[in-house]
């Protein structure tokens, strides 16, 4: 009798998602569905079991709607709230909230933690990566990649490469981005890159039309939507963000910007102290519930 030969080379990719918040669900369901496995690490427990939830229905929305490549075995998942899970990591995408505080945390106590080459990945929406580099032990590993909401049903991700980062961390995310079937812009570093410079700025001006009485927040939608081809209107866009996680980033932006045109609207605060997130929260411009 002859026995297959043990397959003892390492895994191509196995990642480590720091935040099991709405990003790194989506980043986790992106990556299962096109067979990579995951450990989702998060601070909070309950997060973490409200993730798995979460994964198992996007995984399906997911393949319903044709976004995973056909007879691809899942990905493997785990989750726990321990950092060591990175050690062996191939990658590890933060995906923290956008507070550069904590990432700068996060991401030391990674860096110290995997081996050495392995590729670090934020997914932050403003922070200039080579601000949060500046707390790695060693800042060529780092780079940014914006991936947007929900990353599974969007096929293009910005890539940010910061001054200190390195050539094999950017073939590192390269060949990432091509096994999850992603097309990747590469752009230079500086609050909020590309993408989040001007939508995040453009939703601020949505949500004071709607402060200062001008319309409604449907009707803001309908004519971003009808009239501009917006697909689905600012405000929804905040909803399906977070608003939160918007105003976080706005603030990002106003304080290395010192543009005014970023200090996040009243509204926006105002929505956040009253528990009203967007979708995740069940309500925020619009009801979910
Ligand atoms: N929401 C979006 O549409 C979107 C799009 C692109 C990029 N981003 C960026 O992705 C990142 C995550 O955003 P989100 O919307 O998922 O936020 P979120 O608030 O939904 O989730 C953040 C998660 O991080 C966890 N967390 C906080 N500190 C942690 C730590 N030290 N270790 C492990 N987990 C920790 C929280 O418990 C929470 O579960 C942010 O940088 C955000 O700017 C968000």
């Amino acid at each position: 009798m002859t026995t297959a030969p043990y397959d003892d080379s390492p895994p191509r990719h196995a990642l480590t998602v720091l935040g099991a918040g709405v990003m790194g669900v989506g980043i986790t369901v992106l990556a299962l569905g096109h067979g990579l496995p995951v450990h989702l690490v998060d601070v909070d427990r309950e997060r973490l079991d409200r993730a798995a939830d979460l994964i198992d229905g996007e995984l399906r929305l997911a393949e319903l709607m044709g976004a995973l490549p056909a007879g691809t075995p899942l990905g493997a998942l785990e989750t726990g709230t321990s950092l060591k899970a990175a050690a062996g990591a191939t990658a590890v995408v933060e995906a923290v909230t956008e507070n550069a505080a904590i990432k700068a945390a996060v991401l030391s106590e990674v860096s110290g933690l995997v081996r050495p080459g392995t590729l670090l990945i934020t997914n932050t929406s403003s922070i200039p990566v080579d601000e949060l580099a500046g707390a790695l032990e060693r800042p060529e590993e780092l780079v940014g990649t914006h991936f947007m909401n929900p990353p599974y049903l969007i096929g293009t991700a910005e890539v940010v490469r910061g001054a200190r980062t390195g050539d094999h961390a950017m073939a590192a995310v390269a060949a990432l981005l091509t096994a999850l079937r992603r097309r990747a812009v590469t752009v230079r570093d500086a609050p909020g890159f590309v993408t989040s410079r001007i939508l995040h700025p453009m939703i601020n001006d949505a949500a004071r039309v709607v402060e200062e009485g001008t319309a409604t927040a449907e009707d803001v939608d309908a004519l971003m939507q009808g009239c501009l081809g917006h697909p689905t209107g600012p405000l929804r866009t905040a909803d399906l963000i977070g608003i939160d996680n918007l105003v976080d980033s706005l603030t990002v932006l106003h304080e290395r910007t010192g543009d005014e045109g970023c200090r996040p609207a009243e509204l926006l605060l105002r929505l956040v102290r009253e528990g009203r997130l967007g979708r995740k929260s069940g309500r925020g411009f619009y009801d979910y519930t």
